[in-house]
């Protein structure tokens, strides 16, 4: 177990979680990443992962993605075990199409913006409910429509990602992740890409979005005034264990570990 402090699940919200950690640990070759990491995230909650460079947040998300499985440990989204199945009383590595139902509930937006470069922008927001979700066209299109309303960009729907600067390429991946109406978005880095003039509009949208909508957001930023506004719980990694946890109020202004003070000094 490698959590050394209270959880972001912790009261008033124990019981109710989304996301659940179980002694995860995750080695490439013969460096540990994550080291029988536990940790929960109660439904609606924002939580920011912060953190050394190589501590292990992103590997995290990844891990959520099932780009990556851990090598021990399990992880659970709303209740189902992610990369395991129960079969006959025992959990047994899952198939390929039980993980992804349960991925079903999770979107991601990367630091890259991956989008589509050969389709329009309304194409690319609708692209997968349509295609993972079977949605129908026109409703498929209608979702995208207000999704690109709501990320700034309902003007833009028949542009090519080109034609877009990087803030607003982005603020369609934010859309596209929206529209497979997932219960967590996992948001890795989304403005180091940026240009600086570009990062403002990009944290503005997605902190319209943590304040207007329920949707659980598990966030690696660099952005700490960003970190601050939209977190409800702040997670402090340290060699792939989280060395303390609470609302940013609290690690950012007193935080207890000196690695955290070293972090934040350096930081901020
Ligand atoms: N596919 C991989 N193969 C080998 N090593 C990897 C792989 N992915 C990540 N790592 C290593 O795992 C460690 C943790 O990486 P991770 O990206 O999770 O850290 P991070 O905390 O997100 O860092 P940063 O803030 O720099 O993005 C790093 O040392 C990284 O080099």
């Amino acid at each position: 177990m490698a959590t050394e402090s209270r959880t972001p699940s912790a009261a008033p919200d124990a019981g109710r979680e989304l996301i659940r950690f179980d002694g995860v640990t995750k080695r490439f070759g013969d460096h540990t990443v994550l080291d029988g990491l536990d940790f929960t995230v109660a439904p609606g909650k924002h939580v920011t992962l912060i953190g050394p460079s190589g501590s292990g947040k992103t590997t995290i998300l990844r891990l959520l993605m099932t780009l990556l499985r851990p090598d021990e440990g399990t992880i659970k989204v709303a209740g189902d075990y992610l990369t395991h199945e129960e079969r006959n009383g025992r959990l047994v590595p899952a198939g390929e199409k039980h993980t992804r139902e349960v991925r079903k509930h999770i979107g991601m937006v990367f630091q890259q913006f991956n989008l589509f470069p050969n389709m329009r922008v309304l194409r690319n927001v609708m692209e997968a409910p349509v295609h993972v979700l079977g949605l129908g066209k026109d409703a498929a299109r209608e979702r995208a429509r207000e999704l690109l309303d709501l990320v700034g960009l309902g003007d833009r729907c028949d542009a090519y990602p080109t034609q877009l600067s990087g803030g607003q390429q982005q603020r369609v991946a934010i859309a596209r992740a929206l529209a497979m109406r997932p219960q967590v978005l996992l948001l890795d880095e989304v403005t180091s890409a940026l240009d600086p003039e570009l990062v403002a509009g990009v944290l503005d949208v997605l902190r319209d979005i943590a304040h207007t909508t329920d949707i659980t957001m598990l966030c690696v930023t660099h952005e700490m005034s960003f970190a601050r506004d939209i977190s409800d719980d702040v997670l402090m990694f340290d060699a792939g264990r989280v060395i303390e946890s609470g609302p940013p109020e609290k690690i950012f202004t007193e935080p207890e570990h000196e690695r955290t003070r070293e972090f934040l000094s350096a930081v901020l």
